[in-house]
């Protein structure tokens, strides 16, 4: 058939075709070598000229694609095969284009070639898919939308495409057919990367690229599904013919060039979640990728699917997948920072890491004549607990960095010998050594590096962004545990002793991280308010809108930027617990111990999923190791995936007739090691006593909910009464009196739970002051039946008694509450060995409160003493607290008090609200309790009440006559007391 072309027109094309092919073989010659470095597999389809003779039946073409089964080699034998048969392999002649001119230019040279549907479409399924199964496609497929089987010739269609382009070039010029070149420089032009829409490099632009060797290989990017190349080169094409190359010894030069620009077209696929342990990873095939996720010891395959996945223990490691250019995983969203180690990025690459944690894949007890195990004994060093065999000393012997400890007879390495000795270990029949677990690998990787540096400080955080006040406040050991929190990612456990300002920390490192809020507080019901109060006080840029207390599980979680939850309500809330949280503090975290709970059902999938996880608790374990594994697993879900690996290695685990016994501990050190190393931070009050004041107050806000409706009523209706006015003094003081004593009625369950919490939180020795008999009995009887040692001294306690009682609180172990009267025990008595004071109720002489404080806060004391004022709002609390604050400034002032008593606590103003009607109050409590300061006065309005409490519960009229009811002796002092005002 004529060309049509003139003698001018083929000389021209003839001419650009040489220098077109001159260009690339220099191209080809800079890079070749290069190339033929990093794709091994290149070689493979140099040699498939066999293979590729035959159009491929279908279950070839299944063997042939379907390698991502772990179980299915095909794809190595098939590379393996076309490298043995070592003949050349040219670029396919002719393949059908699915779209336009291409595709009639092709048509007939090689109808098998790939079964293109010529009226494939762009479907919208292509974008549901990440996957696609190997099929051939039937006539009938041809005739459908482009679909997810077909993807596949799509793609493999591609990258003959760039082979046929080259192909053409020669052919079409050679031949001067007008039809040829137009398709000719319609690939051209796909070439030179503008395709036209329809060309097949078009379908790259649509999101298809060529992966030559697969059909599982994909991305979703906006709404288009994109397929990339992977560096893996060509699919050896069905029906290629490459004896009918065109030009003559090109070929090399063809197949390079196609390869070199599948080199840079990249593979990009991303991790999502799988189930609660495990995540899968949606990718196309290449053959490095599948080699390295066989390496993984996690690994499953979904036939289904046809996706690998992992456990998220192995997550870390697809750091690796870096080393290979062209492919890119977008990382698993929230348990990135979850999956983090502390390893620098070098090491997480390093070939060696990944020999590390084979040794311990898949380990399992043998019966060996010799049994024992590696155990990490310091940041540099292992040791070896075994038995003795002559053929292990030698092999010990021939590690430079033993060491023999005479005592414990034991011999220890370097970890930057471990490898080297485990493999000696290997080779000896009769012996076999347990692994050091992955976590610690992990943890450690740098000491595992000979040449790696062995120290990391730990980096200063820039904390511009935070709120200056909580920063200027945050003391030195604050601050570092602040650093540590962020080099962490957010996500740790902050362990520091009580008292020592979790809160002020964990609200600093919440605050770095304000971007991603908005923000959950889980904490024990008790402390919900405080956590509030906390919030306004370190950060008062925030609105105070902007925090929310969650009252009822109905109430929505995030419902505000911070949102605080009790433990309790959360487990109430299931509906909710499906939205991803990007920022959580947990508040005594050691609430979580018991994974059977409902808390810690609740709790634990939000924590492992969030990507900020600040867990505080001064004890998170308090009995046995087990109790840390739900801590561990909130923060770093990835290093024991399963509790049975972590109670193996650190709680003994026995497996007893009745079934497992977890309540053991082994390699204690190591795993204090592992988690100081990875997540936890702990300082003792003693380590940091120079930074800390003598005395740290707190005011902890009690839970309203905690008061009855009647008692709430009666309060409410006491202080109407008092906004509307008395005839006369006496009067009013009877209604204080009343307000007062229903105040503590209203506080005994919030201080009694209060008083629990602190218990289960780990406080062994404290005091606590109350003021009315129904409160110091309410929690004597509370104690009594949970079977709590603790002494009591009230005003009905013989002098006699007072100090043997507080002897035996002072040096036995028996007692961990010393229940004491305000006004009955607030001198003379020393009780050092306790650290924290506990208020139940204000009183409205704070000299009363400071020397109370004292018992605890005198010489003998050797730690800093905190303590807690619980006051409740809606109460008399609200005008008591304000009133003891401007009582102390004053006598601050004037040098008779600590200044600083009001700032270092926090909730000044949050419970009393200067409106006109509270200010009446106030001035009332003021009138009558700030007048009379001297101790006559005080004794007097307490007898007055105690007799009042005596009565009973009391009318609301409050007349004194009613009100009354006791002995003829007090009664007489009472009407003294009133009388004598
Ligand atoms: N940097 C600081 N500046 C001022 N006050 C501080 C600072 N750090 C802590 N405090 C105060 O010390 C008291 C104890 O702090 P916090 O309640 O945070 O301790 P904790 O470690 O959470 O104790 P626990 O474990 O008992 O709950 C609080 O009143 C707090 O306001």
């Amino acid at each position: 058939m004529s060309s049509g072309l003139t003698e001018e027109q083929k000389r021209k094309i003839e001419e650009n075709r040489q220098k077109a092919l001159a260009r690339r073989a220099e191209r080809l010659a800079a890079q070749q070598d290069g190339i033929a470095k990093k794709l091994p597999a290149l070689n493979s389809f140099k040699s498939c000229q066999g293979s590729l003779q035959q159009p491929l039946k279908k279950e070839n073409h299944h063997a042939r694609f379907g390698s991502h089964h772990p179980q299915d080699s095909s794809n190595h034998d098939v590379q393996k095969s076309l490298q043995m048969e070592g003949s050349h392999w040219s670029p396919p002649q002719a393949a059908p284009l699915y779209r336009g001119q291409q595709k009639n230019y092709l048509e007939g040279s090689n109808q098998d070639l790939v079964r293109q549907p010529s009226s494939a479409k762009w479907s919208p399924m292509m974008q549901d898919s990440l996957s696609y199964p190997h099929s051939d496609l039937s006539s009938q497929e041809q005739s459908q939308p482009l679909s997810h089987s077909n993807l596949l010739h799509q793609t493999t269609y591609c990258s003959a495409v760039q082979c046929l382009a080259e192909q053409c070039h020669s052919r079409v010029s050679a031949s001067g057919d007008p039809d040829s070149i137009k398709d000719l420089q319609t690939l051209d032009t796909s070439s030179s990367g503008h395709p036209p829409v329809g060309t097949t490099d078009g379908c790259e632009k649509l999101g298809m690229v060529r992966n030559p060797d697969s059909e599982h290989f994909a991305k979703k990017e906006g709404s288009i599904l994109q397929f990339y190349g992977t560096k893996n080169p060509l699919v050896p094409v069905k029906g290629a013919r490459p004896e009918n190359s065109a030009v003559a010894g090109s070929t090399g030069n063809l197949l390079a060039t196609s390869v070199q620009r599948k080199v840079h077209s990249i593979l990009k696929g991303k991790c999502v979640k799988h189930s609660e342990d495990r995540f899968q990873v949606n990718i196309g095939y290449n053959a490095e990728l599948i080699e390295m996720f066989r390496s993984l010891p996690s690994k499953k395959y979904d036939p289904t699917t046809k996706m690998w996945n992992f456990s998220l223990e192995d997550y870390s490691h697809l750091k690796a997948v870096e080393q290979i250019p062209s492919i890119t995983l977008s990382p698993l969203e929230g348990v990135e920072a979850a999956t983090k180690t502390s390893m620098p990025s070098s090491v997480c690459k390093s070939p060696h890491l990944i020999s590390l944690l084979k040794t311990c894949a898949g380990w399992k007890k043998s019966s060996a004549a010799v049994n024992g195990k590696c155990v990490l004994i310091s940041h540099s060093r292992f040791e070896v607990d075994i038995g003795y065999a002559a053929s292990l000393i030698g092999v010990f012997k021939q590690v430079n960095s033993r060491n023999y400890d005479m005592k414990t007879r034991k011999w220890s390495f370097l970890l930057e010998d471990y490898l080297n000795l485990m493999e000696l270990v290997k080779s000896l029949p009769d012996v076999e050594v347990e692994p050091l677990p992955k976590p610690i690998i992990q943890t450690f990787a740098a000491q595992f590096e000979k040449s790696m540096p062995k120290t990391s400080d730990i980096p200063e955080a820039d904390l511009s962004g935070v709120d200056p006040k909580v920063v200027a406040s945050l003391m030195p050991f604050q601050r570092e545990g602040v650093n540590f929190a962020i080099s962490r990612e957010g996500r740790l456990l902050l362990a520091d002793d009580m008292g020592l300002g979790k809160t002020i920390q964990a609200i600093c490192i919440a605050a770095y991280y304000r971007k991603e809020w908005p923000l959950l507080v889980i904490a024990p019901s008790s402390v919900r308010f405080t956590w509030a109060e906390a919030f306004r006080r370190w950060l008062p840029s925030l609105s105070p809108d902007s925090i929310s207390v969650i009252a009822t599980s109905k109430d929505c979680l995030l419902a505000r930027l911070i949102n605080v939850v009790s433990f309790d309500l959360l487990s109430k809330m299931e509906k909710q617990l499906r939205t991803t949280l990007q920022v959580v503090i947990v508040d005594e975290s050691h609430f979580l111990k018991n994974v059977k709970t409902a808390r810690c059902q609740a709790a634990l999938p939000l924590l492992k999923a969030a990507k900020r996880v600040i867990l505080l608790s001064g004890t998170p374990a308090m009995s046995r190791p087990a109790e840390l594994y739900t801590q561990m697993a909130a923060v770093r879900p990835s290093f024991f995936p399963q509790f049975q690996a972590f109670a193996l290695r650190y709680c003994d685990a026995k497996k007893k007739p009745w079934g497992w016994d977890y309540s053991g501990s082994s390699n204690l050190g190591e795993l204090k090691l592992l988690l100081e190393e990875s997540i936890m931070i702990r300082r003792l009050k003693s380590e940091v006593l120079s930074q800390l004041p003598a005395k740290q107050r707190k005011v902890v806000g009690v839970a309203p909910e905690g008061i009855n409706a009647r008692t709430k009523a009666e309060l409410a209706e006491a202080a109407k009464q008092m906004t509307r006015g008395y005839k006369n003094k006496q009067e009013e003081k009877e209604a204080l009196i009343l307000f007062y004593n229903r105040t503590a009625e209203a506080k005994i369950h919030s201080i009694i739970e209060y008083i629990l919490y602190l218990l289960e939180s780990g406080r062994e020795k404290f005091l606590v002051f109350a003021h009315h008999k129904l409160i110091l009995d309410a929690i004597s009887e509370e104690l009594q039946k949970k079977h709590i040692g603790s002494i009591r001294i009230d005003g009905s306690t013989p002098s006699a008694d007072r100090q043997s009682l507080c002897q035996e609180f002072q040096f036995s172990e028996k007692y961990a509450v010393a229940i004491l009267s305000l006004t009955a025990a607030n001198m003379g008595l020393t009780f050092s060995s306790a650290d924290l004071v506990v208020f139940a109720e204000l009183f409205w002489n704070p000299g009363v409160l400071m020397q109370a404080e004292d018992r605890a806060h005198r010489i003998g004391q050797t730690s800093s003493v905190d303590i807690h004022y619980l006051v409740a709002k809606g109460t008399a609390d609200d005008y008591l607290w304000p009133m003891i604050q401007e009582k102390i400034k004053v006598l601050g002032e004037a040098g008779l008090s600590e200044a600083n008593f009001s700032e270092t606590a926090e909730a000044t103003e949050y419970f009393y609200k200067r409106n006109p009607k509270q200010q009446t109050i106030l001035n009332l409590f003021q009138r009558t309790f700030s007048e009379n300061t001297d101790s006559i006065d005080d004794d007097l309005l307490v007898e007055a009440m105690e007799a009042s409490e005596d009565s009973g519960p009391q009318p609301s009229s409050g007349k004194t006559g009613e009100l009354f009811t006791t002995s003829p002796c007090k009664q007489r002092h009472i009407s003294d007391y009133f009388c004598s005002q």
